[in-house]
């Protein structure tokens, strides 16, 4: 295992051995406490451009489940084809794995997909770092290779346009109930799969395809990583179907921060942002609370949100949005994961609620 360091922008250094794929490699460092779930965020779109350290000490010790796919395309356990992080920094790699589905090791999958990985890193005191100082750029370099890796930059880049897909993708088409056109910002594939299960049939369209001239009734808005300031085009695009104002809409995460700017709301980074299976949310007007599963770095401001909008849910721990609604429309949206994959699943009713307005 050769030596690393983990430099970040602040000079802070953490030593540390590589167990993934040997490459330098630089992006926004950021933290996630979630206990499990590694081969779901490795493969959420989201992450693209981020190096991923994970709080809990232990990974790796239940492997890495096979990469096959369902008829319909969609992967059957991971959320997308391929791993979109940067990077993975750990504590304590587990060299060894069991688990019933597992078919190779974390470090195979790293370094099959060229992914490195580097473990011996006290990953609390790093946090520790990232929430006094705020998320920082950071590089991963080997020491005994001359620092020559150039500086990654992550806000005002376009990374929806990387990881969204390139041309129109139809599932159950024919066999649904009801049309969903479905904006992929980066979208994972358990919100296909949720939609799917409610027997409708989705027309998957680029980030900014301009769907309006379709056939459809309603409108998905995905997850996906990066500045959603980047993202104007599909703002453009969601703006022009709220020109029906009948038109059932859902958002998740980026969905929820586009949709809010086409509401005309603004949008600011969060200092460290949330990424765990824990965030707790207030549904507002009630005194529900769900505990959610969440990966996001900007956040939607509630003073912004026009007199047609209100906050549909607030994060307990800093107050911060977690989710709109139209007052009159059947528009709103979640700021976490309803579907998941990782996490918990107490917000899946969601689903529910956009497939009983098509
Ligand atoms: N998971 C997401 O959709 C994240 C949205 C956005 N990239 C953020 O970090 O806030």
């Amino acid at each position: 295992m050769r030596n690393v360091t983990l430099i970040l922008d602040d000079g802070s250094r953490f030593h540390g051995k590589s167990f993934g794929y040997e490459k330098p490699v630089a992006g926004e460092v950021v933290f996630n406490t979630a206990m499990t779930g590694y081969p779901e965020s490795l493969t959420d779109p989201s992450y693209a451009g981020q190096l991923m350290t994970l709080t809990y000490p232990l990974v790796g010790n239940y492997g890495v489940p096979p990469f096959t796919f369902e008829a319909n395309g969609l992967p059957t356990f991971m959320e997308s084809e391929k791993i979109h992080a940067e990077a993975i920094i750990v504590s304590d790699y587990s060299e060894k794995y069991s688990h019933w589905n597992a078919v190779e090791s974390l470090a195979d999958w790293l370094k099959r997909e060229q992914v490195p990985g580097i473990t011996g890193i006290d990953t609390r005191e790093l946090t520790k770092v990232l929430r006094e100082h705020g998320v920082m750029m950071g590089k991963i370099v080997f020491d005994d290779e001359p620092d020559n890796i150039p500086e990654a930059a992550y806000a005002g880049v376009n990374y929806v346009d990387k990881v969204s897909c390139k041309e129109v993708i139809r599932y159950n088409e024919g066999e649904g109930k009801k049309k969903v056109v479905l904006v992929d910002c980066g979208v994972k594939s358990n919100i296909i799969r949720c939609l799917l299960k409610r027997d409708v049939e989705i027309i998957r369209v680029p980030w900014n395809y301009d769907f309006n001239s379709l056939q459809f009734d309603g409108l998905f808005i995905s997850n996906g990583p990066g500045d959603p300031d980047t993202c104007d085009a599909a703002v453009q695009n969601i703006r022009k179907a709220m020109q029906n104002e009948k038109l059932p809409i859902f958002g998740i995460c980026m969905g929820n921060q586009l949709l809010s700017k086409a509401g005309g709301a603004k949008i600011y980074k969060l200092k460290y942002g949330h990424r765990s299976h824990n965030q707790p949310v207030r549904m507002v007007g009630t005194e529900r609370c769900f505990i959610t599963s969440q990966n996001h770095g900007y956040a939607v401001d509630n003073n912004t949100l026009g007199a047609d909008w209100e906050p549909l849910f607030i994060n307990m721990n800093d107050g911060s949005n977690e989710g709109i609604r139209h007052k009159k429309n059947p528009w709103f949206s979640a700021q976490f994961h309803p579907e998941a994959a990782s996490g918990p699943t107490d917000t899946e009713f969601l689903f529910d609620e956009f497939v009983k307005l098509l």
